[in-house]
């Protein structure tokens, strides 16, 4: 399939008769050039998709339309938005109060220009869903690009074959050969294994008769569980421990400037975890292959990355493998420990919530019997109710990134080529005008049960469009298995009086000090009337 796009300079359209903040959104700009066909599908035989030759930037393998001498005079009268609403230091703000930051430096706009910053390129926050969603699907129709990161960092340590660094159309290929893997028939084949390994958590909590640092325990469950459903088995504790420790080492280099690479500096360390991570990962990759060449099933995600096949009769090679599993894991462990923090934090302030998850759960039991599968999962709506309420007030991945690959227009502004787009998604998530007249500062999972509520609206915590969280069925389902346990069997007692500091979102200074005891046996069952969590 090929996918056609009129190459007017009007390249990224606002959704037609889109009004933002009174001004009418151009659906199509009256200029026209030659119309162009950009090659959106990836196949093995397209420019070097297979040997991963990505050093050839996007806009060297695709555009050669918007040169600046070649400017659309359309484009050239619109003008640029109105400066943001605040001085250039607060952008510092972006780290350590990234809602904050994205609320003030909109003001009253839809989109406002970042101040200037030298040998930088110019930056645009951009502030409402339909703009949000349309730079982050603009990418399929080559208008814009993954943001170059600024860290020189990020290529050595994710990797040239790495999802986070390919443009198009590298990046789809690849996709479409890791994405089987995350499929709901492959999701429902690691149920019981996640089910395993929360359980044994919840239990040792229990077990232990004194407060546990939720914060910390919630990483480390995550990081045993992504190794388990990712590799398919279970590794002894040593094991787990040394690949966490190779972990943090490697992910602390992502930010350890200066970026040199000793054996005693930060950056040094983080290229040698990383190397060090890898063999582990080949070596678990050439015993998948044995498997797999004898004829036997392999468990896990790795199982269906190993066996994906492009048309052509590809695999992926060992680098698109050892980059991918790198960011697999990465991507899901602190991703969703800090989203079960931010949601032990919101249970323990609204026991209300507790009572209704554990009805939820009564009646799941009362059903289906204790057994938890995909399908199970399914109906345990309130559940998925709690998490996208934590995930819309305490979202994760505050903002991203992405870059125009050409000029265009957005919302009556023009958008020169190589302009940064800041997407504040959390700000437009805390927007969502469905909610708006709904307390949209109260805790309230209802509201994503209407049937409005559940149609996506202005929440991206997973993202959007082509680089959409490839792991987005495996967070849920691990999510809602962790409080189907926990209201199942356990009560809790978390002590929220803390600060909350910004890392990867929001993480409590107390570590979320939380004691928990089992529930009777009949409350499993469904039998016995549900309690609160203690207070
Ligand atoms: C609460 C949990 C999670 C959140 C909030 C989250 C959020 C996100 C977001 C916002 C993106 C898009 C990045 C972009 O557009 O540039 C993303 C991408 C990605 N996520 Fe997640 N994620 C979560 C869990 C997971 C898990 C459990 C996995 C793996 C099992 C995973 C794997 C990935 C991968 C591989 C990508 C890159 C996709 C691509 O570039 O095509 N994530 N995630």
């Amino acid at each position: 399939m090929q996918t056609g796009l009129n190459n007017r300079c009007a390249g990224l359209r606002a959704p037609q008769g889109t009004l933002i903040r009174g001004q009418a959104a151009a659906a199509v700009v009256p200029c026209s050039r030659p119309a162009r066909r950009v090659q959106i599908v990836a196949r093995a035989a397209d420019a070097n998709l297979h040997s991963g030759n990505s050093s050839q930037s996007f806009d060297e393998q695709h555009d050669s339309s918007s040169s600046s001498s070649g400017k659309c005079p359309f484009l050239a009268a619109l003008p640029a938005p109105p400066p943001a609403q605040n001085a250039w230091w607060r952008r510092l703000q972006q780290l350590f109060s990234p809602a904050d930051y994205q609320k003030e430096a909109l003001g009253p706009h839809s989109v406002v220009a970042a101040p200037a910053q030298m040998m930088m390129p110019p930056q645009y926050v951009l502030g409402t869903a339909d703009m949000v969603k349309t730079a982050f699907a603009g990418e399929a129709e080559g208008l814009t690009t993954v943001a170059p990161s600024g860290l020189m960092s990020s290529r050595s340590l994710l990797g040239d074959q790495s999802l986070l660094m390919l443009p198009e159309p590298q990046h789809k290929y690849l996709r479409n050969l890791i994405m089987p893997a995350f499929t709901n028939e492959a999701i429902e084949r690691l149920v019981p294994r996640m089910e395993a390994v929360l359980q044994r958590y919840l239990d040792a909590w229990a077990d232990a008769g004194a407060p546990v640092k939720a914060h910390n325990e919630l990483r480390h469950m995550t990081f045993e569980f992504i190794v388990a459903v990712v590799l398919g088995r279970d590794y002894p504790e040593a094991t787990i421990s040394r690949l966490s420790g190779l972990y943090t080492t490697w992910a602390g280099g992502l930010l350890a400037w200066p970026f040199i690479d000793l054996p005693w500096t930060p950056f040094g360390k983080a290229v040698a975890a990383k190397q060090q991570l890898l063999d582990f990962f080949q070596a678990a990759v050439d015993e998948a292959r044995l498997q797999l060449a004898a004829g036997h099933a392999v468990p896990g995600i790795l199982g269906s990355l190993v066996s994906a096949v492009d048309e052509q009769g590809n695999r992926l090679t060992d680098a698109q493998l050892g980059d991918n599993l790198l960011l697999i894991m990465l991507a899901g462990h602190d991703t969703s420990s800090t989203t079960l923090t931010n949601v032990m934090a919101d249970l323990q302030s609204n026991p209300r919530v507790v009572e209704r998850l554990r009805q939820e759960q009564q009646a799941v039991v009362a059903k289906h019997g204790s057994r938890i599968t995909g399908a199970i999962l399914k109906e345990m709506t309130y559940a998925d109710a709690v998490i996208r309420e934590t995930l819309r007030l305490h979202n994760v991945v505050s903002g991203l990134m992405r870059q125009a690959a050409k000029d265009f227009e957005l919302g009556g502004y023009s958008v020169p080529k190589g302009t940064v787009l800041y997407l504040p998604v959390t700000h437009v998530g805390l927007q969502d005008p469905r909610f708006l007249e709904q307390h949209p500062e109260a805790y309230a999972p209802e509201r994503f049960m209407t049937p409005e509520g559940q149609k996506p609206g202005a929440q991206m915590p997973f993202g959007h469009g082509p680089r959409f969280c490839a792991g987005y069925a495996v967070a849920m389902a691990e999510m809602k298995v962790f409080l189907a346990l926990l209201a199942r069997g356990y009560d809790f007692d978390a002590d929220t009086n803390t600060q909350w500091r910004q890392e990867i979102g929001r993480v409590p200074a107390n570590g979320l000090p939380m004691t928990v005891s089992r529930r009777p046996a009949a409350v499993v069952a469904g039998a016995a009337p549900a309690a609160a969590a203690r207070r």
